[in-house]
């Protein structure tokens, strides 16, 4: 039976890749492009530091692209990106002009005999603005895919180091260390450009992360599980991470807080689930309040964050103390003390945290913590640290950072946080806390949902009714209509600034 409105078998894919500067990608995108081409798929791979030669001769570099040496390459390019935003003022034009690449490339297929729209994949790297992600989601939708692969910031810097002394045909020493940490942090978060990289912001947010650093799986095996469950594998089920990860999201989902949902789950080393927590105001009796119960005096039941209006009356206290009134203070100098650590301050909120509130539980439900694992949306603040570390907790993982928390500072006695080093207390026994890996809660139902996994017979099928295809059901190249309409408002915005015809 042949279905009256039948799906694309193989639908155009779209890969954005994304990692922290000192992170090698060549592995993972020779991977890419075997497995794509096994199945039939044309590769195109775009770079988005390649748009950056054609732009050149519309705006002009205000800082030469230069390729060598190495570090002064990095320098070049980053700001050049940065220019480019400022001059569009839009955060997101690479990606509107990677949209502009994505459809040159499919044009320019050597086969177009057939649907233009089926059997191309794309892989793009790569990404630094959550704006740059935000625009190919919504462009792409179900056929976009973010893979951030991770490498711990150690790694990261000594593999740069070691470039910029063999660019300089000399061996590593201090001061490349230097400008490979300086480099790091740049891409990492440049707070004071407000054109500039975010790759913090973003890394967290990917459909799929690779760990480089860790021997099992090795990456490329971690790759091919998730493309094979792409290809809809019957034999590929959630990893404990995973699953802890996914049953922490979904705990996050149900809070109120009025400044972010942050979500945790405690599981047994075996596997077995302990506790789930989320931040959210306790309620007397223990756990925290429910819409569908009587009493409930959540933050927004009275309308305003506590946490935020205790610091502002303590601030306002300060400069009565110093004779400076509060509204005698610019805008600006406001702001710039709203950025103060004074400010992170996270005491004085009503809400118990996710990490707390899993911990509470588990204390008055079940029992002991010891050796559990306990999977966290944002990476831990120093309070809820403390109490991981006492509660005999033995591992976390975690997703989304937490500039914030000050448990790395505090607590590098008992604490192990991506495997650093750890100095003075390389010696002492320490709770790890290990960045997540494998596929994210953002993809996890689409990716592990089968129905039957078998034939008629009762006979496992290996992949979805047989058929090696990707699990994205698509009817029409719905994007194609947004592709057009990101390249008119591209060529519109470029024309306001007087170069149109140009690119
Ligand atoms: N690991 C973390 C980090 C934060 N929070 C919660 C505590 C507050 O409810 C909110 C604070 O968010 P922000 O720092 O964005 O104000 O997030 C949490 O439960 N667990």
């Amino acid at each position: 039976m042949t279905p009256l409105i039948p799906r694309i078998e193989f639908p155009e894919i779209v890969i954005g890749l994304v990692s922290p500067i000192g992170t090698p990608l060549v592995e993972t995108i020779s991977e890419l492009k075997k497995f794509f081409s096994s199945v039939g798929y044309t590769v195109h791979e775009l770079r988005v530091t390649d748009l950056f030669k054609r732009m050149e001769k519309i705006v002009v570099p205000r800082k030469e692209l230069v390729n060598k040496p190495l570090n002064k390459r990095y320098d070049s390019y980053i700001s050049y990106g940065n220019q480019l935003r400022e001059f569009a003022n839009d955060p997101s034009v690479l990606a509107a002009l990677t949209v502009q690449s994505i459809v040159e490339s499919r044009m320019n297929k050597s086969d177009i005999s057939n649907d233009k729209f089926t059997k191309n994949v794309f892989i793009v790297h790569q990404f630094k603005r959550p704006e740059e992600i935000d625009l190919l989601r919504s462009v792409y939708g179900k056929v976009f895919f973010q893979i951030s692969v991770y490498s711990m910031r150690s790694s990261r810097v000594d593999y740069l180091a070691r470039k910029f002394a063999e660019d300089a045909g000399q061996a590593v020493h201090a001061s490349f260390r230097s400008s490979a940490e300086q480099l790091v942090d740049t891409d990492e978060n440049q707070l004071k450009e407000p054109f500039g990289q975010r790759v913090a912001k973003i890394f967290h947010d990917a459909d799929l992360v690779l760990n480089r650093d860790v021997r099992s799986p090795p990456l490329v095996e971690q790759l091919n599980r998730f493309l094979e469950l792409l290809f809809s594998s019957n034999t590929i089920t959630p990893s404990k991470m995973e699953y802890g990860m996914f049953a922490a999201k979904s705990a996050a989902l149900r809070t109120s807080d009025l400044s972010r949902q942050v979500g945790a789950a405690i599981f047994s080393s075996k596997g077995e689930i302990i506790a789930l927590g989320s931040n959210e105001v306790p309620k007397a009796g223990g756990g925290t309040y429910w819409p569908d119960e009587k009493y409930d005096d959540r933050e927004f039941q009275r309308k305003t964050d506590s946490n935020d209006r205790r610091k502002k009356e303590l601030l306002e206290e300060i400069l009565r103390v110093v004779d400076v009134p509060m509204d005698s203070l610019s805008s600006e100098k406001l702001k710039r003390l709203s950025n103060t650590g004074f400010m992170d301050a996270l005491e004085y909120g009503r809400i118990v945290h996710a990490e707390m509130s899993a911990i509470t539980d588990a204390a008055r439900l079940r029992g002991a913590l010891s050796g559990s694992v306990l999977y966290t949306t944002t990476f831990p603040c120093h309070m809820c640290a403390k109490h991981i570390v006492s509660s005999g907790i033995s591992q976390v993982y975690y997703l989304e950072p937490y500039p914030k928390s000050l448990a790395s500072r505090l607590h590098a006695d008992s604490i192990n946080i991506d495997r650093q080093e750890r100095g003075e207390y390389h010696d002492y026994p320490s709770v790890d806390f290990s960045h997540f890996f494998g596929i994210t809660p953002r993809r996890y139902r689409e990716l592990f949902q089968r129905n039957k996994r078998k034939d008629d017979e009762g006979t496992l099928q290996d992949y979805t009714d047989d058929n090696k295809i990707p699990y994205v059901d698509l009817k029409s190249p719905f994007y194609a209509y947004l592709e057009d309409t990101v390249m008119e408002s591209l060529r519109t915005a470029l024309h306001t600034i007087e170069v149109d015809g140009q690119l």
